[in-house]
Order: structure tokens, then sequence, then C-alpha cells
């Protein structure tokens, strides 16, 4: 029988001793010089110096971190050549030996969410995009969910559903409380993903049902771990939106597992950094990169027990 995601998931962050997440979030403005493109170069073009970079930091990072998010959006944005790019880091990553999260924040009524299950949930030859997990947007409902979740357990994949997001206005709709019971619906959200966890636990303690809560929001992190025991937790938000090795700290259990943190543009793109610019120069930009990584492995060993073997 294959091993579930969160098995996985836990199997690696032992391995490695680091619960960092590299976003893969290419910007055509902070590429390093050698593969930036003139304004007007074809998405072809651009697609191609995306792969070359989104693969450069995957070989930076590999043995480094467990897991690397890939951010559909910037890949999307390049059209078809983009989204074959897409494909193709998502290979190398696995080829690296790193887990992937595509990070798409898809969802839609249930028949339509069963096709984007179907797309992108399972590794290697088990679905067409090979991800082994993908996050998911929860505002369609329950019903949207259910697709997403059967696919795991029929794949051995992972989602991880938004629920108390890192960016400033998310709190509209997610801590908007009800007037019956004043639960707020990140709440109501963590209490469904409790849910679904409870009969799908592996062998690490984990569901495959999966959680998304900022770094931004320490307060809310320590409240949501405690709702959602069995949830692998996804932390974004360190680094450039402002979260630090002490807001996340929270999210994890004493045991050292239970969470990720995703940093993307503060180890993607180091080489901006004046401190790793001048030490490393241009063209090491993969030096800068792994700097960064090891310096936020550091970072999380300062306040988070290192998972055992
Ligand atoms: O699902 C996500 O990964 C995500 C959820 C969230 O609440 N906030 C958030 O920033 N993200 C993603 O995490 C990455 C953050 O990038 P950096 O701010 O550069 O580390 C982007 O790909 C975002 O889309």
């Amino acid at each position: 029988m294959t091993t579930s995601f969160s098995d996985r998931l836990s199997a690696q962050i032992r391995k490695t001793g680091s619960a960092t997440c590299v976003g893969l979030d290419p910007r055509k403005a902070s590429l390093p010089g050698e593969l930036r493109l003139a304004d007007d170069a074809s998405p072809e073009a651009w697609a191609a110096s995306y792969e070359t970079f989104a693969i450069g930091v995957i070989d930076a990072v590999a043995g480094k971190v467990p897991v690397v998010k890939p951010q559909a959006a910037f890949f999307e944005q390049l059209g078809p050549a983009g989204m074959q790019a897409l494909y193709r880091v998502v290979q190398h990553a696995h080829r690296a030996g790193l887990l992937t999260i595509m990070d798409g924040k898809r969802n839609d009524i249930g028949s339509t969410a069963e096709a984007y299950a179907d797309a992108y949930l399972g590794a290697g030859d088990r679905s067409p995009w090979g991800s082994d997990s993908l996050t998911v947007s929860p505002y369609l409902g329950a019903d949207s969910l259910d697709p997403f979740i059967a696919r795991c357990d029929e794949r051995a994949a992972g989602i991880f559903v938004l629920v108390k997001t890192s960016n400033p206005g998310g709190g509209m709709l997610q801590d908007r409380r009800s007037d019956s019971d004043q639960q707020t619906i990140y709440q109501t959200v963590a209490q469904h993903i409790a849910k679904q966890n409870a009969t799908r636990v592996g062998a690490s303690g984990y569901g495959p049902v999966g959680a998304v809560v900022g770094a931004t929001y320490p307060e809310q992190l320590a409240e949501l771990r405690k709702a959602m025991p069995q949830a692998y937790l996804l932390i974004p938000g360190f680094g450039a939106q402002g979260g630090g090795a002490q807001d996340v700290a929270a999210g994890f259990h004493p045991n050292g597992l239970g969470a990720v943190v995703n940093n993307s543009r503060g180890i993607i793109f180091a080489h901006q950094r004046p401190e790793y610019a001048e030490k490393f120069g241009a063209s090491a930009w993969q030096d800068a990169v792994a700097a960064a990584t090891d310096l936020m492995n550091q970072q999380l060993a300062s306040v988070v027990q290192p998972a055992q073997t």
C-alpha cells in the first residue's frame, strides 16, 4: 500500500531536519540577471527562463527541506508554455526527492471540483499533474471539498484548505461571526477539517486534509493548532509578509511535526538581499538560495524541537 501524504511529509521532515517549504514563485523583475529577459520577450522565452530558475532553486534546496510549493499563477500567466514548464518543475522536484504542494487554490461546485481533483491530486502517474498535494478554497462549501478528499483517499494525496490566510483583507470573510453561535467562518472551516481527518489518521498522527494558516496571525495559529490536532498546517507569510520564527512556533506539535512554513521571496530571491549580493555576487544566485534556506532552517530550529528520526 502507498504511504499516505501526511506520513510522507512527516518522514521528509524527519529526514531533512527541516520544516521549511520553499515557495517557487518566479517573478520577471526579480529573477537573477542571467535569467532576466527583455520586456518584450515572448511568453515561451519567459517560460523557459522560469523553468531554468525553478529547477535551479530545487537543485539548491534539495536535501535541505522536505517540500516545495510551485505557485501555479506565475506559470499560468505565461499561457500554455508556462503550464508545460510548471509540469516539468513538479517532475524535477520529485526527481530531486522533494514533495510538492501545487499552489492553485482550486475549487468549484462538486462536479467541477472532481475534475480539478482528478487533474492535480496524486504523485507520479497517479494524476496528470503528478502533484502530492494541492491548495484548495473552502468557500463553496462541504460538497465542493468532498471530491478532493475522495481523491486524497484513493491516491495517497493531500490538500491544504484555506482557513485563516496571511493577507490583511482575509478577515472580511474569515473573521465573520455567525449570529446564531458566534463562531467565526475560519473556525467553522477548521471544525470541518478536524472532522474529516478524524477517520483518516495515518501512522504519524495526521490526516490528508491540511489547513493554511498565516504566520501573520500567531494568536489564531495557536487556536487553530488546537482545533485541528490531526491536520498538517501550511503556514505562509514568513519573511516578506512579516512573519518570523516566534510567530510560527505555535503551529507545531512538541515532537516537531504538524506544520511546514512557506517562504518564497525571502529564499528564491536571496540574491537581492544585500548581505548575499555582496558575499556571492550576481552569478552565484543558487549559493544565495542555499544560504537563505540554511538560515531559515536555523531560525525554525531555534523555536521548534527538531523532529526525531
Ligand atoms: O496558500 C498559500 O500558499 C498562501 C496562502 C496565504 O494565506 N498566503 C500566502 O501568501 N500564500 C502563498 O504563499 C506565497 C507567499 O510568498 P512570499 O510572501 O513571497 O513568501 C505565495 O505563493 C502566496 O500565494
